[in-house]
């Protein structure tokens, strides 16, 4: 007799985002008998908090944004649905028994709530490349001491998941990282310069939120994702190689000592590498466009320019200083962006600002706790506010 299937348990952090929805849309698929939602979170986006909450029947809604309480608990009223706001709502939500847990907020934000639920040993579907670009080693050991697993949903990250086996490891040789290269990848630094946040938000591929639509303009999205990749996988910087692919139809590779390369292919659409971390070892059937490939004209490869593309040069010093570097890296690059963003800095402008705060602080020691991984991002925040002026 076959036996029933009990359904899992899932928060989600950043429901409310391009990776949240795209997350529930495959929680709605894949059907309550697999998946049962504990917590969402969300921020200024309150309507689609609780539109979802209700939708789902989910125990718990938290908005990251203390002076919205008021408005989701009256959007939740009569629903049973407990609510919650700010720092200490996100740490509540994380840490709910949920088995699995997607941690899909931008930005440094997200690590907090990620680290408490890794901490208390959930399975953690990792969206946020800040949680280990910022914390490195120590955020994959906290999940290692919780006892869950981590799961990469960056698409190239996940890419490298699904085709780097584990009893092969030890002939791993390098990782190829493809890199889209973005709006601007046959700009002149003299057409990037003026460029807008209107102009740099339009991917070439991908659908995604505001922020990694721009990171991935200036590349400072491929600057991370190589961050994400030494910590994952355990590389030297050597081992982590960029290839500019403008299709994004191959999500990355993996080269072996043999000689040989194996790759993961498909459409780009996120819900295929959010499916594979939520089903892992199984695979989920999902209704994404299938990869035709009699409609594929080309897969043009090119080297990256880290001339016209600094943040890739910032990312391999970031690596090979190690210690903090990741974590000042990207508290300068946020408030960067954050500046360009709200149009008080150049699109160029966002490297120079952090390669000078990553000179700034260049001796700062390794981080023995997250203390230290948050006192330098504080510290990296405060030195590139101060070069916006
Ligand atoms: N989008 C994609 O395809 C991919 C994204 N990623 C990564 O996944 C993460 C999410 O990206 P994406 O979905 O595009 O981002 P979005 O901007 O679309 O969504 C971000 C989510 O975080 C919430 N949020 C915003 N600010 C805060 C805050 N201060 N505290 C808590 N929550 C907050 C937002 O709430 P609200 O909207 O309600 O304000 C929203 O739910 C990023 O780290 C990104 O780099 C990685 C690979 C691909
Ligand atoms: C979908 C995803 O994982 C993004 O990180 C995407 O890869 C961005 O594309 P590029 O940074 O390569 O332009
Ligand atoms: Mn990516």
């Amino acid at each position: 007799m076959a036996s029933a299937q009990h359904s899992r348990s899932i928060t989600v952090l950043g429901s409310t985002g391009s990776i949240g929805v795209s997350t529930l849309d495959v929680v709605k698929h894949l059907g309550r008998e697999t998946f049962e939602v504990a917590a969402l979170t969300g921020s200024g986006n309150i309507a689609l908090l609780a539109e979802q909450a209700r939708g789902f029947d989910a125990k718990l809604a938290v908005t990251a944004d203390e002076s919205r309480y008021n408005d989701l608990k009256d959007a939740l009223a009569g629903t049973g649905i407990q609510v919650a706001a700010g720092r200490s709502g996100l740490i509540e939500a994380a840490e709910m028994d949920a088995g699995l847990v997607m941690a899909a907020i931008v930005g440094t934000a997200g690590l907090a709530p990620t680290l408490a639920a890794a901490r208390r040993g959930a399975d953690i579907a990792l969206a946020n490349k800040e949680c280990l670009v910022s914390a490195g080693d120590l955020f994959v050991e906290a999940v290692k001491h919780g006892g869950g697993k981590l799961l990469p949903v960056d698409s190239e990250h996940n890419a490298i998941f699904q085709v780097l086996e584990e009893n092969q490891r030890h002939a791993l040789e390098r990782v190829i990282i493809t890199a889209s290269g973005g709006p601007f990848r046959t700009y002149t630094l003299e057409q990037m310069a003026d460029v807008t946040a209107e102009v740099a938000r339009a991917h070439p591929n991908w659908s995604m939120g505001l922020k990694i639509s721009i990171d991935s303009a200036s590349m400072f999205n491929k600057a991370l994702e190589m961050i994400e990749a030494k910590h994952l996988f355990g590389l030297t910087p050597e081992q982590v190689e960029v290839i500019v692919h403008p299709q994004s139809i191959i999500h990355s590779m993996v080269g072996y000592t043999d000689g040989s390369v194996l790759a993961q292919l498909g459409c780009p659409d996120m819900r295929t590498a959010i499916g594979y971390a939520m089903q892992y070892p199984k695979r989920a059937s999902l209704p994404v466009e299938r990869l035709d490939f009699t409609k594929l004209s080309r897969l043009d490869f090119e080297a990256p320019d880290e001339t016209r593309f600094p943040a890739l040069r910032l990312a391999r010093l970031a690596m090979t200083r190690g210690g903090v570097q990741g974590a000042v890296l990207n508290g300068a690059k946020e408030v960067a962006l954050e500046a360009f963003i709200d149009g008080h800095t150049g699109f160029l402008t966002m490297a120079e600002i952090t390669e000078k705060v990553m000179t700034e602080l260049s001796t700062l020691p390794a981080a023995s706790s997250m203390d230290d991984v948050f006192a330098a991002d504080t510290e990296a925040r405060r030195l590139a506010a101060q070069h916006i002026g």
